[in-house]
């Protein structure tokens, strides 16, 4: 088997710029989004991650730069381009006075899915997390971990080939957290998903992973976790981190 060609890039970010008014939050990032792969954007805070995702998104409008979803541009095609993608945000959208089965079929109507295709979906995603016996429950009733299951088991309902995430894991007991990062690497070595996880804590990075490195609006680096130490000179990636991002420089 020959390792001399990457996987093809799943979503591709180009020379993207933004601000906000006077005040530019990314400057020139690009990167690309493998398929079978988790890719780690990693950043501390306001470093620009969540305003990246809105781009990525559709939320907000690229002022300069592109981003192709499979292979398709967002500027010549539009936001047809975006069905490609299974979408979790940072801040939590479920409604919490309906169960859990409603929010996911509420969902699978705007995503146009069928209703054989709904209900083999969420019976997939609900067993997946051991939630299919919680169904008819409010999501008010769930704990946090829970809730954010059923946000990712939402996105994933007609298993997207793109999944972005931003900090999904904010605010979960630890034991969550690696649940959660387990469950987004299955997704990505078992399932072929292209995974895009930002988030600013460097204990949910995985060998293998790709990481994206932004500061300041700047990507500082690219590559695997081994590129990124060669890159750096240092021994791990608590350390490459510090050395750069701002904040670690300025301790
Ligand atoms: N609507 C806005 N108007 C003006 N400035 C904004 C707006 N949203 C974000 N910013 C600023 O843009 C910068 C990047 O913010 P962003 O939320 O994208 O970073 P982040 O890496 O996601 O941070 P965090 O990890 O804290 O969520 C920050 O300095 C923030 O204060």
């Amino acid at each position: 088997m020959s390792c001399d060609h990457p996987p093809a890039a799943a979503l591709s970010i180009e020379g993207l710029s933004f601000s906000y008014g006077p005040r530019r939050v990314l400057s020139d990032v690009s990167f690309q989004v493998p398929r079978e792969t988790v890719t780690v954007l990693l950043g501390p805070n306001g470093a620009g991650k969540t305003t990246l995702f809105g781009l990525i998104t559709g939320l907000l409008a690229p002022q300069a730069g592109r981003i192709e979803v499979s292979g398709r541009s967002r500027a010549v095609e539009g936001a047809c381009v975006l069905g490609d993608l299974g979408i979790v945000f940072q801040q939590p959208t479920l409604d919490l006075d309906l169960s859990v089965a409603q929010n996911l079929s509420y969902f699978a109507g705007l995503r146009g899915l069928s209703a054989a295709e709904a209900a083999e979906g969420t019976r997939r995603e609900l067993q997946r997390f051991a939630l299919w016996e919680r169904r008819g429950e409010a999501v008010r009733q769930l704990n946090g971990g829970h809730r954010r299951r059923v946000e990712i088991a939402r996105a994933c309902l007609d298993a997207p080939p793109i999944l972005v995430l931003d900090e999904p894991t904010v605010g979960l007991d630890i034991p969550t957290r690696r649940a959660l990062v387990a469950d987004l690497h299955a997704r990505a070595g078992d399932d072929g998903a292209a995974v895009l996880w930002a988030t600013h804590l460097v204990d949910e990075v995985w060998p293998g992973d790709r990481l994206v490195i932004l500061d300041q609006g700047e990507v500082r680096a690219t590559g695997s976790l081994e590129e990124v130490l060669a890159a750096t000179g240092q021994a791990d990636l608590d350390a490459a981190f510090d050395a750069l991002t701002a904040a670690g420089a300025a301790a």
